[in-house]
């Protein structure tokens, strides 16, 4: 599989980009004119640059509005290629992008443009360049590519062919499967670039909201497997315009950008028989069973405070850890680990973010399978020394520098908490609160990281992603969106903060990075847990009384029903499916919190509507302990 990428979809100049992609493992680049012109180098020491970087040019573009022009235009254009080729030939490119014209002054005609490209055919076969014509979504005559590829057909030149952009065969709802129609070798390059599903104008779209296979809602899967089908073997190349990336980090783009064109071919190389593209081999995506555990990195003391919380909460400790000073705490199906040992992965996380999330256990049906995939798509293998009495469990790094544990039903590593934790004595009562499972985890990042994490859990996991919404806090918008699998044993939220002063942002910028934020449980029935977290001495977040007369108005509750929910501070909410139900806890250190969910006949959602209101009761409480006014 040949990969490339436009030097348009990474920030920086043209150095910073090169050698962004080439470190990303990119085999070529798109050199997009725009940035050649804005460099300080010669053709030929650009051409040189780039090779020295073991890159190949893969194509030089674009070249606009040159089919169909009336005289004198035409001569010009055609003069103008002629300087374009030159420049191609000093820097070593061979093939250039046509784009379909979008001039006012264009004449159409599919003929007149068919002879025009066999023209410009013959001049760049004097120069060994060919040519391929693209079709633009927007282009004046030519806006699909299945009159771009009569154009080429007409034309009937050997260094004349079609070049294919996802992006504008899919924007404008073309059916992927008219590519099947095509000669694989008649397609010179095609370029790869996904988007979210937005209802706008189509060049605004194309030059703004690109990103990568995966990131958007676009289908291109099914548009390559529509190219492979046609035999084509070239290059993949990714062309992505998005105000994010150029303003992005340089490296981690191209690195989400290769992991995106490796996660889409191992779709179309499982779907699409008999493709010419080799495609690397790694195993499937992973079904995850659900969260194994969740382990807190904390000091002796900020351990002793997240204890007692746990208790309230329904928690007892359950083990200690055979040689380290980490403790288990359990109820219901639920494991939660505290870890204060002053060596190790835990304490550095400590060290670095103050008592945090430091890693999350998930169970998958086969933990190395799951290692291999990530590390085939480029996630970093985690590793530290393993201690007396402890399993090598696999593991990768993910979100803020944290680690993903991952357990099976393999002999060891399903009986991790009796191989490594010995049980502790429980003194007097535990006051389980009937909490079950984990619902979801709530991570928190800055808005630039969300579709690299996006595209981190969807290629490796078998999950889907949910539609983004926004929630709204007093101080700035808060994007979320939720990564789950089939049966919501795996549902994380992905939570993108503006600014510093959201919750979600003072979250990032106090603790230093990305991570968890909250953690919801699940119970069966939340008003028998209401009564036990009492019991416990729990006090939960207090939500204003505006919020509650509301309810009533749009749901015309029950009074009692109503009563209760008040109460009890418990949100509400209702889909086509079911109920759903929300306890907070108030926040802890610089935003932390916990959460206490149940659903009710099959709700999907995560309470979005509630969102805003549980936001500013937690300001409040910020507010109210002292904390920085925000
Ligand atoms: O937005 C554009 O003009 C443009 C130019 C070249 C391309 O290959 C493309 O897909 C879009
Ligand atoms: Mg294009």
């Amino acid at each position: 599989m040949k990969t490339a990428i436009a030097t348009v979809s990474i920030a920086g100049d043209l150095a910073e980009k090169l050698s962004a992609i080439a470190a990303a493992g990119f085999d070529g680049v798109e050199i997009f004119e725009n940035d050649f012109l804005a460099f300080d180098r010669s053709p030929k020491d650009v051409g040189q640059m780039v090779r020295d970087h073991g890159l190949e040019i893969s194509l030089f573009q674009p070249f606009r509005d040159f089919e169909g022009m009336p005289e004198p235009q035409r001569s010009r254009t055609f003069a103008r290629a002629e300087r374009k080729f030159d420049l191609m030939q000093e820097m070593g490119a061979d093939l250039v992008l046509i784009c379909s014209n979008v001039s006012p002054i264009a004449l159409g005609g599919i003929d007149r443009a068919a002879d025009d490209l066999s023209e410009l055919g013959d001049l760049a076969a004097r120069s060994g360049i060919r040519i391929g014509y693209e079709a633009l979504a927007w282009g004046r005559f030519v806006n699909d590519h299945r009159d771009a590829w009569e154009i080429v057909r007409r034309a009937d030149h050997p260094n004349v062919g079609l070049i294919l952009d996802s992006f504008h065969t899919l924007s404008r709802k073309i059916d992927p499967d008219s590519i099947r129609a095509i000669p694989g070798d008649k397609i010179f390059f095609v370029q790869l670039a996904d988007a979210p599903n937005f209802n706008m104008d189509l060049l605004y779209w194309s030059r703004h909201f690109r990103n990568m296979p995966g990131e958007g809602d676009l289908d291109v899967t099914g548009f390559m497997r529509a190219v492979a089908a046609t035999g084509y073997d070239g290059v993949l190349s990714l062309e992505i315009f998005n105000d994010q990336f150029r303003g992005g980090s340089p490296k981690s783009i191209a690195v989400d950008g290769y992991r995106s064109l490796l996660y889409l071919m191992d779709q179309v190389r499982r779907t699409e028989p008999g493709i010419r593209i080799p495609v690397p081999e790694m195993p499937d995506r992973v079904p995850v069973a659900g969260i194994e555990f969740v382990e807190f990195a904390a000091d002796r003391k900020e351990a002793t405070d997240l204890s007692a919380m746990l208790t309230t909460l329904g928690f007892h400790k359950a083990g200690k850890h055979v040689s380290k000073e980490v403790e288990l705490w359990r109820q219901g199906g639920i494991n939660i680990v505290i870890n204060t040992d002053p060596r190790g992965f835990a304490h550095a996380s400590y060290i670095s973010h103050g008592t945090n999330v430091c890693d999350i256990g998930l169970k998958v049906a086969d933990a190395s399978a799951t290692v291999a995939r990530a590390e085939t798509l480029g996630a970093k293998i985690f590793e530290q020394p393993v201690g007396p009495g402890e399993l090598k469990i696999p593991a990768i790094r993910a979100l803020g520098g944290s680690v993903i544990h991952f357990v099976d039903d393999s002999k060891d590593l399903s009986r991790v908490w009796e191989i490594e934790f010995e049980p502790v004595d429980q003194d007097g009562a535990t006051g389980d609160a009937g909490l079950l499972r984990i619902d979801h985890l709530a991570e928190t990042m800055n808005y630039d990281e969300m579709l690299t994490w996006l595209l981190f859990y969807r290629s490796i996991f078998d999950t889907e992603k949910t539609a983004m919404v926004d929630v709204i806090d007093p101080a700035g918008l808060v994007r979320s969106q939720a990564i789950e699998n089939d049966d919501g044993s795996l549902r994380i939220t992905l939570n993108g903060a503006e600014n510093r002063r959201t919750l979600a942002g003072h979250f990032i910028s106090e603790g230093f990075g990305s991570g968890v934020q909250h953690i919801a449980f699940e119970t069966a029935d939340i008003f028998k847990t209401v009564k036990a977290l009492q019991a416990n001495g729990f006090t939960p977040l207090v939500i204003s009384p505006n919020y509650y007369d509301d309810l009533d108005a749009r749901f015309g509750l029950e009074e009692d029903f109503l009563n209760d929910l008040k109460n009890s501070g418990i949100l509400y909410d209702r889909d086509e499916n079911g109920e759903y139900f929300q306890l907070y806890s108030p926040t802890y250190g610089e935003g932390f919190f916990f959460e206490i969910v149940e659903r009710r006949g099959g709700y999907k959602g995560y309470g979005a509507a509630n969102a805003q209101f549980r936001i500013a009761a937690q300001k409040r409480h910020f507010r109210a302990k002292g904390m920085p006014a925000r």
